[in-house]
C-alpha cells in the first residue's frame, strides 16, 4: 500500500523530533511492506524565514493532497517580537482552521516505568489512562474582534466565540469515544461565569439522551485543574473548548512525567487527521540533541491507526517504544531508576531498531487510544 505523508518539522525541537517520525514510518514500511511517501514543507518560523508567511500555500496545498499530516512544532524567540499577525503560531493556527480539524485528541495514559518522572505520588499518576478532547478551531482563539483599541492602544478584545454547531461536533465526538472506552464523560467548562459555557453545558445535557450508556458529569475548570492533580484517575474521557483544552494538556502530562510523552491527533469531518506532539518548539533545549522524540513518534503510532487504518503497525511503534523505556533508556526530561539517559538520536535508533524486530507485548502494556 502506498501513501503520501506531508511532513512539517517547524522549528526548534520540531525539526530534530520530525526525523523520529520519518525512521519510524521507514522501520514499519519495511517490516509490514509499505509505502510511505514522504514529503517535507514549511510551516511556522521556518516558513516565514523562507516565504515571508508562516503557512505558505504550497504547504496548505501539500497537507491537503496528502494521506495524513505530520507535525514537528512551530515558534521561537527569533520571531517573538512579531507582531501577532504574523508569528509562527498562526500558521499551526491557520492549517489546523484551513482543514477543519476541529477535534484535537490528547490521550494521557500513566507508564508504570515512567512513574517517578511524575512530581505526584505513585498511587496518584500511577494508574491513569484518561483522553482529553479539546476543541480546536473555535473560542477565544479564532473569535472576532481581536485587537488593541483605543487612542493610546491600552484597550483589548478577544472574543470567546463558538456555534451550536461547533459544539454540537465535538461534543458527540467525545461521547463517541467515551462509548468505546470506559463510559465516563467530564465536560469542563465555567458555566457558573461565562455564557458559551452555559450552551456548551445545554448542549452535553441534550447530547447524553443519545449515549446512555455514557455516564457525564460537568466540572468547572477551575476545580477540573485541582482534580487533575488530586485523582486524576476518576477521569476517562474529559471533552471542553479550546483554551481550556490547551491549559489542562499541559497539566496533564504531569501526570505521564513530560510533556514529552504526550502525542495528539487533530481530526476534520471528513477524516483528515494532523498529528502531532502537545509541546512546543522548545527553544531552552533545542539543538542540544536533548529532546525527547517519544510524543513524535507516538503521533505516528496515532496517525497509522486513525488516518491510515493500520491498527497494528501503530501498535508495534508504541509497543517498541514501551520496550525501550522497560529497558530503562530515557532522554533527560524522564527520571528512572537505574536509567541510561540517552540524546535524541540514539532514542529514535532504538525505537526503530526495536519496531523492525516485533517486539513482544509487554504485561503493562499501553495503547495510547
Ligand atoms: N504545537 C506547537 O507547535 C506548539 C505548542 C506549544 C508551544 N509552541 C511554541 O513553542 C515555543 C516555546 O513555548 P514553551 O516553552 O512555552 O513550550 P514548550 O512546550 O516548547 O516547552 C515547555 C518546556 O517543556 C520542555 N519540553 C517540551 N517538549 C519537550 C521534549 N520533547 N523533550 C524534552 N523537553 C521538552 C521544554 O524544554 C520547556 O522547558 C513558543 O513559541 C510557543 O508558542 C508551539
Ligand atoms: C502554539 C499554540 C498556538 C498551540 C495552541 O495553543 O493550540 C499549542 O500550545 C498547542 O497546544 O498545540
Ligand atoms: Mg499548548
Amino acid at each position: 500500500m502506498k501513501k503520501k505523508i506531508a511532513i512539517l518539522p517547524g522549528d526548534g525541537i520540531g525539526r530534530e523530533i520530525a526525523s523520529g517520525a520519518a525512521s519510524a514510518l521507514e522501520a514499519v514500511g519495511k517490516r509490514f511492506g509499505h509505502e510511505f511517501e514522504l514529503e517535507y514543507a514549511n510551516i511556522g518560523g521556518a516558513a516565514i524565514d523562507s516565504d515571508g508567511t508562516p503557512l505558505p500555500d504550497s504547504t496548505l496545498a501539500l497537507a491537503k493532497s496528502s494521506d495524513a499530516i505530520l507535525l514537528g512544532a512551530v515558534g521561537g524567540p527569533k520571531w517573538d517580537s512579531l507582531p501577532s499577525a504574523e508569528r509562527p503560531e498562526r500558521g499551526l493556527l491557520a492549517i489546523r482552521k484551513e482543514l477543519g480539524l476541529f477535534a484535537n485528541l490528547r490521550p494521557i495514559p500513566s507508564f508504570q516505568k515512567l512513574v517517578q518522572s511524575s512530581p505526584l505520588k505513585p498511587e496518584i499518576a500511577g494508574n491513569v489512562n484518561m483522553l482529553i478532547v479539546r476543541e480546536l478551531t473555535g473560542g477565544l482563539y479564532f473569535g472576532k474582534p481581536s485587537e488593541r483599541r483605543g487612542e493610546n492602544n491600552d484597550v483589548v478584545v478577544d472574543t470567546l466565540l463558538y456555534t451550536r454547531e461547533e459544539i454540537e461536533r465535538i461534543v458527540v465526538k467525545a461521547f463517541e469515544f467515551a462509548k468505546s472506552r470506559d463510559g465516563r464523560l467530564t465536560s469542563v467548562d465555567k458555566a457558573n461565569v461565562l455564557e458559551s459555557s452555559r450552551m456548551w453545558r445545554e448542549i452535553v445535557n441534550e447530547k447524553a439522551a443519545d449515549y446512555p450508556e455514557v455516564t457525564v458529569d460537568h466540572m468547572y475548570v477551575d476545580a477540573a485543574a485541582m482534580k487533575l492533580i488530586s485523582s486524576p484517575g476518576q477521569f476517562d474521557v474529559i471533552v471542553t473548548e479550546n483554551l481550556f483544552g490547551d491549559i489542562l494538556s499541559d497539566e496533564a502530562s504531569m501526570i505521564t512525567g513530560s510533556l514529552g510523552m504526550l502525542p495528539s491527533a487533530s481530526l476534520s469531518e471528513s477524516g483528515l487527521g494532523l498529528y502531532e506532539p502537545v509541546h512546543g518548539s522548545a527553544p531552552d533545549i533545542a539543538g542540544q540533541n536533548k529532546a525527547n522524540p517519544l510524543a513524535m513518534i507516538l503521533s505516528t503510532a496515532l496517525m497509522l491507526k486513525y488516518s491510515l487504518h493500520l491498527r497494528e503497525e501503530g501498535e508495534a511503534i508504541e509497543r517498541a517504544v514501551q520496550s525501550v523505556l522497560n529497558d530503562g533508556f530515557c532522554t533527560p526530561d524522564l527520571q528512572m531508576e537505574g536509567s541510561t539517559i540517552v540524546g535524541t538520536d540514539q532514542m529514535i535508533k532504538l525505537v526503530t531498531e526495536r519496531i523492525a524486530d516485533d517486539v513482544p507485548a509487554s504485561a503493562d502494556e499501553v495503547v495510547y487510544m
